[in-house]
């Protein structure tokens, strides 16, 4: 019995919602300190420009009861002179806004660019394994929907909110020093709606992790109807596929829309807060102002331009008020889009790099593993021991292979559909880690390996071998970076490729298209197989390619493979038995188990053995053709 390779419920990257929203934040602002740098200047900018918004209703009240009201003859110089400085300020404030708008802006894209990187790097080193459980389009949403959502927040939310706390205060203060019963008539306008700021931010909060969800389901369904168009316009299924994709975005919207009531909510309460609290300043404020009241109480007694100024000051109490409760709204969905940002890069990579691994969350290359080590230079010989593979999802697929390959032996893995034949050439490659059990390549176990060594070591062609959308030499040259014309040439040629390369309509210039469409399939694996040649490893290990080419280039096809293959070490899930017939050793997996191993000629013949039947029926199924 063999532990799996990952604890199933770890598997995936999910978002954690058990953490609280604080939390949340200050883990994302540390994901990218370099951007917080120098924020103490911005934030200073931010109290000088609140600082002086309170200067327009001190300047009105100081030129109504000083300047206009209460002198017999009008003062024109104290007018003027008030109504310049007042100005005065009003610009260093401006000024100060536009310096502290365009440092944030800078903070956050930086923090953003950062964040984006970190994520996609992380993805690339989470194993295939975790990266499938969830849906491609929806890990892309990650890298970029969701972390838009954490850009406003930063550019623009986070201080303000900061900025607004600030502005609240001080209103609340000028207005306790003009009036402190005319104040606290503002704040018990404002009470219901900040009483109850905290049962709709959770609210919020639920919702728009919802909405994430579901725009990351969203993104996940387009991007496989779009890569599967081909077998949804083969079976008619075009109709199907829209009315699944309608839906999930009708789910997006009602996700929406579920986050609009509690905003709508906070919103109606504000707008009334802000009107009653004018209304009532004005009527309370003549009230007291004429003694009307005929209370007789301290900070009662206001002249006309207090009044006025008043009506200013809630203005500028009401509008922390309404941006704060946008600027909460935002937080919340920045959290949202941060926890499943975060979710990503909170996912252990389970294959990590043993020369020293990348840090997700800082960035950082970590201390290479005690042992780790390149692999020994030369032909290399692959030793497994009682190797054991279970997927997280199901049973074990692979019960304790034990085998050694030579250096530069040319193996063939041959086995039934589902024998564990692609399951041994991903262990063999490192793309996951065994259950239990071990590989070494020339000695060294491969989890000490470090990538820079088993990566240019050790290259895997797989059935389909991917090609980038570009010409077909930027598609070599990811085999050797920098290779110049002549090199592939000459690759090519080595490869029996030569004359097939230079009749591309614009030789190696010729475009491939999207995935390499522009080719055939057996074009497509003519380049992979020229690829790998130029990355010049010293292990192949290659899934032999299923589709159908005609005789002429599956001679071709075949030519290449001899080239790559020689003189290296070689494992071939061979799908045609021609292949295993010209292989150095075969080794035949049934139901994951490793039932025979020898060459064709021993094999062939044995009596009620899986190779010979295999063999048989291949023989039998060729002459019918
Ligand atoms: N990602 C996965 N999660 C769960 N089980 C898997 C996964 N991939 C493969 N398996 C299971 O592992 C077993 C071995 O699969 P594997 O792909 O290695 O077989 P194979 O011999 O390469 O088959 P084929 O010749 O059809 O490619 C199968 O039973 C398969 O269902």
């Amino acid at each position: 019995m063999t532990a799996p390779a990952r604890d199933s419920s770890r598997l995936g990257v999910e978002a954690r919602t058990d953490e609280s929203a604080l939390h949340t934040i200050r883990r994302g602002l540390a994901l990218t300190p370099h951007a917080l740098r120098g924020l103490w200047i911005t934030l200073l900018l931010a109290v000088i420009a609140t600082a002086g918004k309170v200067v327009v209703p001190i300047a009105v009240q100081a030129i109504l009861d000083r300047g206009i009201i209460e002198p017999e003859v009008p003062d024109i110089a104290f007018v003027a002179g008030a109504a310049g400085l007042a100005a005065g300020v009003l610009l260093v404030t401006a000024v100060c806004n536009i310096v502290m708008n365009r440092r944030l802006f800078r903070l956050a894209e930086t923090s953003l660019a950062t964040l984006r990187t970190r994520a996609f790097r992380h993805i690339h080193d989470l194993s295939l394994l975790t990266q499938g459980t969830e849906q491609r389009g929806a890990l892309v949403s990650r890298v970029t929907s969701d972390v838009d959502t954490v850009s406003q927040f930063m550019s623009f939310g986070g201080i303000m909110l900061v900025v607004m706390s600030m502005q609240l205060l001080l209103a609340t203060a000028v207005m306790v020093f003009y009036s402190w019963p005319l104040a606290l008539v503002v704040w018990l306008c404002y009470l219901p709606i900040l009483l109850l700021m905290g049962t709709l931010q959770r609210r919020v909060r639920a919702r728009f992790q919802h909405v994430r969800t579901q725009v990351g389901r969203m993104l996940g369904g387009v991007s496989e109807a779009l890569v599967g168009s081909a077998t949804v316009r083969a079976y008619g299924i075009e109709e199907r596929t829209r009315s699944t994709q309608a839906a999930r975005v009708r789910e997006v919207r009602d996700a929406q829309f579920s986050v609009l009531r509690p905003q709508s909510a906070s919103f109606f309460l504000s707008e009334t807060a802000d009107g009653l609290a004018t209304a009532v300043v004005v009527v309370v404020g003549i009230l007291l102002g004429t003694g009307a009241l005929g209370l007789d109480l301290p900070g009662g007694d206001l002249t006309a331009g207090g009044v006025i100024a008043f009506v200013f000051l809630v203005s500028l109490f009401s509008q922390p008020v309404r941006m704060g409760i946008e600027m909460l709204m935002q937080a919340q969905n920045a959290v949202a889009g941060w926890r499943r940002v975060l979710g990503v890069l909170d996912t252990p990579a389970d294959v990590a790099d043993p020369g020293g691994a990348i840090d997700p969350h800082t960035g950082e290359r970590g201390a290479p593993v005690p042992g780790a080590r390149a692999l020994p230079e030369g032909p290399l010989d692959i030793e497994i021991d009682a190797l054991h593979y279970r997927y997280p999802t199901g049973p074990e697929v692979l019960h304790g292979l034990d085998v050694t390959l030579p250096a530069r032996s040319r193996i063939a893995i041959v086995g039934e559909t589902g024998s564990g034949k692609t399951t041994l050439a991903k262990l063999l490659t490192r793309m996951m880690d065994p259950a239990s059990g071990e590989i070494r390549l020339g000695g060294v176990p491969l989890p000490l390996v470090p990538y820079s060594s088993l990566r240019s070591r050790v290259i895997m062609v797989p059935q389909e071998g991917f090609l980038f959308d570009t010409t077909v030499a930027e598609n070599l040259r990811y085999g050797r970076p920098g290779a110049s014309d002549e090199e592939m040439h000459r690759a090519l040629d080595e490869l029996g490729l030569g004359a097939w390369a230079r009749e591309l309509p614009e030789g190696l210039d010729t475009p491939v298209g999207q995935r390499g469409e522009s080719l055939s399939a057996g074009e497509r694996q003519l380049v992979a197989l020229a690829r790998a040649y130029l990355a010049d490893p010293d292990v192949i290990v290659l899934d032999e390619a299923t589709s159908a080419v005609d005789p002429a280039a599956d001679v071709r096809l075949q030519q290449a493979i001899d080239g790559l293959a020689r003189g290296r070490t070689t494992i071939t899930i061979a799908h045609r038995l021609s292949t295993a017939e010209r292989a150095d050793g075969i080794l035949v997996l049934d139901h994951g188990a490793l039932v025979e191993h020898g060459t064709h000629a021993e094999l062939v013949d044995l009596e009620d053995g899986i190779y010979a039947g295999l063999h048989r029926s291949w023989v039998a199924h060729r002459a019918q053709r």
